[in-house]
């Protein structure tokens, strides 16, 4: 599961500068699901490779009234939701009551909070950290938001600190190639069903996994955790991620739903292919397009599912589509299907789409072909001239699935135009027949695939010279020593 850091502390103490440096870290797409969740904010970032969402709460400050005991509400439930939370404190403020107010609350939830100590800029840690120990919340951990000092730092810290998914711990304990923990195994195509509230989602899934074929497992997972549903369809088999506990709620409680925005989240991260359903009936609202860019953001596979298709005129089906081609012309992999999960209209043809995307998003394509479209490719269309030199593209190889990741090197390779970099990914897209799954493109710098190996060679060999110079110093020196004492030897006459 993707670890959810809450930022909980009064107003000012930097709360939002901090949620916007973590978010921005990754491709500068924040999305607040507005409406929702009234005032709290949700977001995406990633340490190296390690993903994480981020909730910032409106503020606490410590004399609830009115607008404030509102504010305070949602960051009590923020705690609740998260894994991890930064309570910050701004170390020109000193601390106050209210930070003492937080302090007391967070001990008494038994989460695990880490102090940090905002606004640090060029002040001596020693000296103006020393007060914030009396709020005993252990060591308080200094950064400056504003100027991005620390911030990396100190997620890499506390991610380091938690502990490992079951799966990950599983196989640690095991080796390398046992087998995962039965339960843990999880079959076939992960399927994600994201969208706002009442598009759909619930009528899809109890479509998709129809009476007879669920094979539920109803772990007592906590409530902010997805049930994980596998099932089987032609032979091929799914796993679908039920981020509204369809299986095991009655009805939509107020709690039940605010949760969901996480488990979403979480899914898009966790799935193969993520099917993101909109309502023809209301038509594409700003919910949906932060939905969407989250999808976008993550790299997932998508689908499409434009629902309640049934029972429209023909008009109102004319105008929809005139919509979705004006607000998603950017969107040009994602396949998009009409469909009434009501009745099921539809519902095969979004499942070829699946699986046509998982294909592609998974497969792994060798370095000599992925080479040979390059050559193909820049003979065809020569990369343009960038500083008077025309850059020289060697080979291609293939860094990751899930997105596919296509790593071109060559010399100059990280200096190309962006509409030619745009070019070399269509070409892979339609060469490869890649479909329903972004591509990330990858250039770096360098002409020999060698090069590195050749630099530790040099290297080794100057080492091994700078070694024989200093044995042969050593010797020198000794020798010189010998000599020295010879000569006072002499000198001396018995
Ligand atoms: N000197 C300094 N100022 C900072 C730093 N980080 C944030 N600030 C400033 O502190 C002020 C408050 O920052 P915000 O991020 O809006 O604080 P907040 O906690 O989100 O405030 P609320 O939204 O009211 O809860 C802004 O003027 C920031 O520019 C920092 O590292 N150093
Ligand atoms: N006409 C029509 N109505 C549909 C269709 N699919 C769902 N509905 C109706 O839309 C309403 C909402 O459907 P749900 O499946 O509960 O929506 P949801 O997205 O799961 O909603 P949340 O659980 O609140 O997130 C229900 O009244 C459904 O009967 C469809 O294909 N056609």
């Amino acid at each position: 599961m993707v670890p959810v850091i809450a930022l909980v502390g009064r107003p000012n103490v930097g709360k939002s500068t901090l949620f916007n440096r973590l978010t921005k870290s990754r491709d500068a797409l924040v999305a607040e699901i507005a409406g929702l969740t009234r005032d709290r904010k949700f977001g995406e970032g990633k340490v190296g490779d390690r993903p994480f969402i981020v909730i910032d709460t409106g503020g606490i400050s410590g004399e609830e009234e009115g607008i404030d005991a509102a504010m305070a509400g949602q960051s009590y439930q923020a705690i609740q939701d998260a894994d991890i939370i930064f309570f910050m404190v701004d170390v020109n403020a000193g601390i106050t009551n209210g930070d003492r107010m937080i302090a007391e609350h967070l001990r008494r939830s038994g989460k695990s909070a880490y102090l940090v100590a905002n606004k640090i800029d060029g002040k001596n840690p020693e000296i103006v950290l020393g007060e914030f120990f009396e709020l005993g919340m252990g060591e308080p951990l200094p950064i400056a938001a504003a100027h991005n000092r620390g911030v990396t730092a100190l997620v890499e810290y506390v991610m380091d600190e938690l502990p490992k998914d079951d799966e990950e711990y599983f196989r640690e304990l095991a080796g390398e190639d046992a087998p995962v923990h039965e339960e843990l195994d999880v079959k076939g195509i992960k399927i994600a069903v994201v969208g706002r509230p009442n598009v759909g989602k619930s009528t899809l899934v109890n479509r998709f996994l129809g009476e007879d074929r669920v094979v539920v497992y109803d772990e007592a997972g906590t409530t902010r955790d997805s049930i994980y549903i596998p099932y089987e369809r032609h032979g091929q088999e799914y796993t679908l991620i039920d981020t509204a506990g369809i299986r095991r709620r009655k009805n939509i409680s107020e709690a039940a739903e605010k949760f969901s925005i996480i488990k979403t989240l979480q899914a898009i991260q966790d799935c193969h292919v993520c099917i993101l359903v909109l309502d023809a009936r209301t038509g594409i609202v700003e919910q949906d397009l932060h939905m969407l860019s989250f999808v976008l953001n993550s790299g997932r596979a998508l689908v499409i599912a434009i629902n309640k298709w049934d029972g429209m005129t023909q008009d109102d089906k004319d105008r929809v589509k005139t919509e979705i081609d004006r607000r998603f012309d950017f969107l040009t992999f994602a396949d998009m299907h009409f469909i009434s999960a009501l009745h099921g209209t539809g519902v095969g043809h979004l499942y070829d789409s699946v699986d046509q995307a998982y294909q592609s998003s998974m497969t792994k394509w060798q370095t000599n072909l992925l080479t040979r479209i390059l050559e193909d490719a820049t003979s065809s269309h020569q990369p343009p001239v960038v500083r008077n030199r025309r850059p020289k593209l060697r080979y291609a190889h293939q860094g990751g699935s899930n997105p596919p990741i296509i790593v071109v090197h060559g010399n100059m390779a990280n200096e190309l135009p962006e509409d030619y970099k745009r070019y070399l990914a269509n070409t892979y897209r339609r060469v490869l027949e890649i479909k329903g799954t972004p591509i990330r493109m990858e250039f770096r710098q360098g002409d020999n695939p060698f090069s590195e190996k050749k630099k530790d060679i040099r290297h080794s060999s100057k080492k091994r010279a700078d070694a024989v110079e200093r044995t042969t110093n050593k010797r020198k020196i000794k020798q010189d020593k010998a000599r020295k004492q010879l000569r006072k030897s002499y000198k001396k006459p018995t």
